[in-house]
C-alpha cells in the first residue's frame, strides 16, 4: 500500500469568484469524531464545484463554518476514483470526497468514515439496522457497522471502521530497528526516532518517556521529518501507557496521543494517526502485545484493533452538531 498523491483533477475551479454553479447557498452539516470536526456536504449528484479555495472558505474558523477538514458526500459514479472503488465492491455507492482544512486532498480519514456514516443515517442513505455500509474513500473501500459504546466511555453512538490494510512502508528493516525516520519537534530537546505507517494514508509515529514531554511538545509548529516524506506527512506523539483489563476481561494496551495533521496543524483527535500510534507501539513492544488498544487523545477515546487478516479496526464516537445554510457571497466576501 502506497500513499501517493491524490489526484485534484476532478474538481473544477471556478473562475473568477469561487462560488458553486447551483446557485448562492450551500447547506451543509456540522459534525465531528472525537473533536476532530468537518463540515458536511451533501452533493450526491456532484453538482458542486468544490475548489480548494471554497474549502479553506468553509474549514476557517474565523470567517467561516470551522472545521479540521471538508466531507462531501458524493455517488461514486461521479468520481473517477469512484469508479475504482466501484470495480472492487459495488455496493460502494458512496464515495467519501475527503479535504484538509488547507484545501489539500487526502487519501482517507478514520474519525472522517465515522461522521461520514452518521451523515449517511440522517440524510436517509443507510439504516445500521440493515448492516454493515461500504463506503468509498480515496484509499479503497471501508466498511462501517454500528457497536456498542464500551463500558465507561460517556459517548451515545460508536461505529466500527474496518480501515483495511496496513503497512510498515521501511518493512522488515524498519521493523527491527524499530525506526526509519528522525523527527525534530519544538519544545523539545533532541529529535526522536520514529517509525513510518501507512493506514492508507501516511503517518509518522515518535513515542515520548512520558506526559511532561507529551505536554511539552509546541506543534503550533509543524515537526520535522528526516528523510523527508514524499507526499508529507501526518505526525503522532505517542506515551505508552501500559496494559489494563476491560469490564469484558480483555487485555488491552492503552496510550495517549497527541496529533500534527498534514495540510491542518494540530488536531484533537486523527482517526487514522490513533491507528498508526497503536500500531506503532504494538509493533515495538513485539509478540505477545495485545490487539486491541485504547488510544486517548485531547478529544476523546478511540479503540484500535489489529486483525488477523492483517486490516486494522477503528472504532468511536460521531456526532452531528448542526444543519446549517452558508451564504457563498458573505462567506467569499472580502478575500
Ligand atoms: N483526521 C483524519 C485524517 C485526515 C487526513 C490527514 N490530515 C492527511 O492529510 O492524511 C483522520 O481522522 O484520520
Amino acid at each position: 500500500m502506497t500513499s501517493a498523491p491524490a489526484p485534484t483533477s476532478t474538481v473544477a475551479t471556478p473562475a473568477p469568484a469561487e462560488v458553486p454553479s447551483h446557485g448562492a447557498t450551500l447547506q451543509v452539516t456540522k459534525g465531528h469524531g472525537t473533536q476532530n470536526d468537518f463540515v458536511l456536504l451533501d452533493d450526491r449528484t456532484g453538482a458542486v464545484e468544490l475548489s480548494a479555495a471554497l474549502v479553506r472558505e468553509l474549514a476557517d474558523r474565523r470567517a467561516g463554518l470551522g472545521g479540521d477538514g471538508v466531507i462531501r458526500v458524493v455517488a461514486s459514479e461521479r468520481l473517477p476514483e469512484g469508479a475504482v472503488v466501484l470495480a472492487e465492491e459495488p455496493a460502494a455507492t458512496w464515495f467519501m470526497d475527503y479535504r484538509n482544512a488547507d484545501g489539500s486532498v487526502a487519501e482517507m480519514c478514520g474519525n472522517g468514515v465515522r461522521v461520514f456514516a452518521a451523515y449517511l443515517e440522517r440524510l436517509g442513505l443507510w439504516d445500521a439496522a440493515d448492516g454493515e455500509l461500504a463506503l468509498g474513500t480515496r484509499a479503497g473501500v471501508r466498511r462501517v457497522r454500528r457497536v456498542p459504546v464500551p463500558a465507561g466511555i460517556p459517548d451515545d453512538v460508536w461505529y466500527a471502521v474496518d480501515m483495511g490494510r496496513w503497512s510498515v512502508p521501511g518493512g522488515a528493516a524498519a521493523v527491527e530497528a524499530g525506526a526509519d525516520a528522525d523527527v525534530e519537534v519544538a519544545g523539545l530537546p533532541v529529535a526522536r526516532a520514529a517509525l513510518s505507517i501507512d493506514v492508507g494514508n501516511p503517518h509518522t509515529v515518535l513515542a515520548l518517556p512520558d506526559e511532561a514531554e507529551l505536554a511539552a511538545a509546541d506543534l503550533t509548529r509543524a515537526p520535522v521529518v528526516t528523510p523527508v516524506p514524499p507526499y508529507g506527512t501526518n505526525v503522532e506523539l505517542v506515551v505508552p501507557l501500559g496494559e489494563e483489563r476491560t469490564p469484558e476481561g480483555t487485555v488491552v494496551g492503552r496510550v495517549r496521543m497527541r496529533v500534527h495533521e498534514r495540510g491542518v496543524g494540530e488536531t484533537r483527535s486523527c482517526g487514522t494517526g490513533a491507528c498508526a500510534a497503536a500500531l506503532a507501539v504494538r509493533t515495538w513492544a513485539g509478540a505477545g502485545a495485545p490487539d486491541e488498544w485504547l488510544v486517548d487523545v485531547p478529544g476523546g477515546t478511540v479503540r484500535v484493533t489489529a486483525l488477523p487478516d492483517g486490516h486494522v479496526e477503528l472504532a468511536g464516537p460521531a456526532v452531528l452538531v448542526a444543519d446549517a445554510t452558508v451564504d457563498l457571497t458573505a462567506l467569499t466576501a472580502g478575500r
